[in-house]
């Protein structure tokens, strides 16, 4: 089983950056584990093609792969305008509207998103639903400012209903700390959303810092199948 899933990311992945990354571009590079196989990817055709990429990380994890694969780091002050950017998912709607963030990355990897011309996403089938919290039943992850983390959850609590959920560290006592020193809280939640009017009430909360409800971001979608098949789904409007 986990064979199968780790090849349909590896068959999106290849085929996002064979058909997307051109020669001299600026990259916005994703976090999670199916980026991971687009940048050992992008390292192959690079060693061939001499592509001369400039690659802006999205986390910790980003920059890491990117040097570990010999490619060239680049920041948003010296390139603030992104070509494209490649990133995963957690969940995946009809209108190619995100869940991200279950890793514990959303906010750079969102201002890197909204700094690219072209935003495209890469995941196994799992992850293609036709509407948020089908299959991923963990909420949606928002980045909060420490300090201001019990009253965000009760406003939440308040204002949506569902569950807000400070989330806690495995190998570690107390919160998960991201990459730029926040707290996380997932939003459980039950049933359809107007997923447009949940980020306005989020963002309006005195705390939070950015959601990882990604919406009307994302141009096109690849979705690979244990067989290498991709499913490409591209943004109607
Ligand atoms: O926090 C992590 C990021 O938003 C990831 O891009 C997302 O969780 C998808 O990760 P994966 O490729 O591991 O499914």
């Amino acid at each position: 089983m986990a064979d199968a899933v780790e090849a349909g990311k590896v068959a999106a992945a290849r085929r996002a950056v064979d058909e997307n990354i051109k020669k001299g571009q600026v990259v916005g590079i994703g976090s999670g584990s199916t980026i991971v196989f687009a940048v050992q990817r992008i390292a192959e055709r690079n060693k061939k093609e001499e592509l001369n990429l400039v690659c802006i990380p999205t986390s910790f994890q980003a920059r890491q792969l990117i040097h570990e694969y010999g490619l060239t780091l680049g920041n948003l002050e010296t390139s603030p305008e992104i070509d494209i950017a490649i990133d995963g998912a957690d969940e995946v709607d009809d209108d190619i509207n995100l869940i991200k963030g279950g890793g514990g990355c959303l906010m750079q990897e969102k201002i890197i998103a909204s700094c690219s011309k072209k935003f495209f996403v890469i995941a196994d089938t799992r992850k293609n639903s036709r509407v948020l919290g089908t299959t991923w039943r963990k909420g949606v992850p928002i980045e909060v400012l420490p300090m201001a983390y019990k009253p965000v959850q009760l406003k939440i609590n308040q204002l949506l209903g569902g569950n807000a959920v400070l989330r806690m560290a495995s190998k570690k006592a107390g919160p998960v700390i991201t990459d730029n020193g926040n707290f996380l809280i997932d939003w459980e939640f039950e049933g359809a959303q107007d997923w447009m009017a949940v980020e306005r009430v989020l963002q309006n909360v005195p705390g939070v810092i950015e959601t990882g409800l990604f919406l009307n971001m994302t141009h096109v979608a690849y979705f690979g199948s244990p067989d290498g098949q991709v499913l490409v789904r591209t943004r109607k409007n």
